[in-house]
């Protein structure tokens, strides 16, 4: 568990600085790098540009699907201006393991490929002088570590990735790296709660430093004029006639922290915050005490050439298209994603269920490529998966609390909950997480098919369900569809009819949709059929009130493994994956900016 996550600043004590560009990268399929000396750089390097996932822009399959150790290296300046300062680097997603060697000494390892860590630098630099940072990485899949999946050896011997999930391995540097210089006596943490109402409005926060609890804290309005201040490690800045932050009609706040030493500045941190509630009410999402109907996206991190990478100029793509065809939410299926997509959303009043990347829990999802079958949760890899898997929340958590568009935390997809053994798992789970998150935001998972109501031995634990349900296109496809959705409703009415009092998000509905397939009467894969689905799913969502979200899978097409039932990747996107609209787009458009927000 990292101990602070604050995005990286600069200001007059802090200065951050992206390491982004050409990297030296370089394949190590016999593991054998440290023998060979690179931790301090190596021959022959190929020029990988980060962010990025490394597996498209090969153009030799064995490059592509490269599983195992590789290496990335880069050298860069530590300026003497920085000397008694603390000297970090900052890496946004090292996808899924790493090892980092400065001047070739180790700093740390982290596991996990879909949040940042930190490598306090401080002792392994020289000042004034050119350093090389090198990272050996790896992108295995295993049982026992988060997304689940295998590792396989071919008879050539080379290693292939076996995912237990519907998404490609894209590995590599996939978010930004940054030269951090901050002072020795440092902020490292913050937290905000709030209380609203219509005429008032109060952030109780909670701030921490390395040393000391002497703060000054402030709070400005989007103007820049301060409109709270308090002292002290916590307290509480109460604002008169707030702008609240709204769903698709967001409003942000700076609040801005002094850590004193002496009754003098040594370190500052400012962020943007919303000031809003969300709470759960029995059938009811709440924001700022007002009901509000989730209709938006399970999506990827993805897209062409860079893969699973961080990209702006997609992200400005997707959050457009989620405003032209009225979407207020999404989930971050299914990893959590960059932290420039929470602030993204932030800013325009989208709502996120954050979600960790505890994928593959499920042998159903492994036979889907010819896995096993037996419960997940019985496996001998239980207990080290567990270790990861809440290390992964705890960071999640810790890295995304204070973004006003976190609605909510999902601590798993479509895991195994029909079995017994599920229960003990997800009872610690939940006992483990519940006090992580100081807004105490509502928890979930994913619930697949086998998960259904009569089905799941783990109904207990979520705050509102979210139900992943594939009539239509996995089962009662075609011309059958109509018996899929009397299954989906006799489904309901067990929910309807049950002593169940929270909401239902349907999280995953969909069809595989290859743009232009057009066929009168429809055809599955044809863009006429894509609508037809949908539009049973909405006449579903429409007889039940307990139905509070509609979440279709997916907002654009993605890449998967390659198999006999993927065509260059899922093609359920409502958009293509270079983000142009299906016919479906238009249909969802009128759909969703029919309804009223709080619809
Ligand atoms: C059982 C289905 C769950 N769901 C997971 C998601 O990651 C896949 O892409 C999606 C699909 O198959 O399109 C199904």
């Amino acid at each position: 568990m990292e101990k602070g996550l604050l995005y990286p600043v600069t200001n007059q004590f802090r200065q951050d600085q992206k390491l982004d560009g050409l990297w030296d990268f370089k394949f190590d399929p016999q593991a054998q790098g440290e023998a060979k000396g690179w931790t301090t750089g190596f021959d022959d390097p190929i020029k990988m540009p980060v962010p990025a996932s490394f597996n498209d822009f090969f153009t030799d399959k064995d490059s592509r699907e490269y599983t195992g150790d590789f290496w990335y290296a880069k050298k860069f300046f530590v300026p003497t201006y920085m000397d008694g300062q603390t000297i970090q680097l900052r890496f946004g997603a090292a996808t899924h393991r790493a090892t980092v060697y400065v001047n070739g000494q180790e700093i740390r390892s982290h596991e996990g490929g879909f949040l940042p860590f930190t490598a306090d630098i401080t002792d392994a630099v020289k000042l004034g002088q050119e350093n090389i940072v090198t990272l050996k990485m790896n992108n295995e899949l295993h049982r026992d570590a988060l997304p689940a999946g295998d590792t396989a050896t071919l008879k050539n011997g080379k290693k292939m990735a076996k995912p237990f999930f519907d998404f490609y391995n894209y590995s590599g540097l996939n978010r930004s790296v940054h030269l951090l210089a901050v002072p020795k006596n440092h902020i490292y943490d913050y937290s905000t709660t709030y209380d609203v109402s219509e005429d008032q409005a109060t952030v109780h926060y909670s701030v921490q430093a390395t040393d000391g609890s002497n703060f000054k804290v402030s709070l400005s309005d989007g103007d820049g004029k301060v409109v709270a201040t308090a002292e002290g490690q916590t307290g509480d800045l109460v604002v008169k006639n707030p702008t609240l932050w709204q769903v698709r009609d967001a409003y942000l706040y700076t609040i801005k922290f002094e850590l004193l030493d002496a009754g003098k500045a040594v370190d500052e941190y400012s962020d943007e915050i919303g000031l809003r509630t969300i709470e759960i009410k029995g059938h009811e999402i709440l924001v700022n005490h007002k009901s509000v109907y989730l209709r938006g996206f399970g999506r990827h991190e993805d897209s062409i050439y860079a893969g699973r990478a961080f990209d702006l100029n997609v992200e400005r793509r997707d959050m457009n298209l989620m405003k032209w065809i009225g979407a207020n939410s999404f989930r971050s299926s299914h990893y959590p994603y960059d932290e420039q997509v929470y602030k993204f959303a932030d800013r325009e009043g989208i709502l996120i269920t954050d979600e960790v990347p505890a994928v593959g829990f499920k042998m159903a999802a492994a036979s889907f490529l010819g896995g096993l079958n037996q419960s997940f949760f019985d496996g001998d890899w239980i207990d080290e998966l567990y270790k990861k898997h809440i290390d992964q929340v705890k960071d999640m958590i810790k890295r995304d609390k204070n973004h006003p568009s976190v609605l909510a935390w999902s601590l798993c997809n479509e895991p195994d909950t029909s079995t017994d053994s599920a229960v003990p798992y997800f009872t610690k789970l939940f006992n483990d997480s519940k006090d992580l998150d100081p807004e105490q935001r509502p928890r979930t998972f994913t619930l697949n098919e086998d998960d259904t109501f009569e089905k799941s031995k783990c109904l207990k634990f979520p705050d509102f369900y979210l139900l992943n349900r594939y009539p239509g296109w996995y089962h009662k496809w075609g011309y059958e569809i109509s018996d899929g959705e009397a299954g989906l409703r006799a489904e309901l009415d067990e929910w309807k009819n049950s002593d169940i009092d929270k909401p239902i998000v349907f999280s995953e509905y969909g069809a595989d949709t290859e743009p232009g397939l057009h066929k009168l009467p429809s055809i599955m894969w044809s863009e006429e059929y894509q609508i037809e689905l949908l539009d049973m799913f909405d006449r579903v969502f429409d007889s039940y009130d307990f139905i509070r979200g509609e979440q279709p899978w997916n907002l654009a097409d993605f890449q998967t493994v390659e198999g006999n039932m993927r065509v260059n990747g899922n093609k359920k996107g409502i958009f293509t994956r270079d983000r142009q609209p299906k016919a479906a787009a238009f249909y969802l458009k009128k759909r969703w900016t029919s309804l009223p927000l709080d619809y």
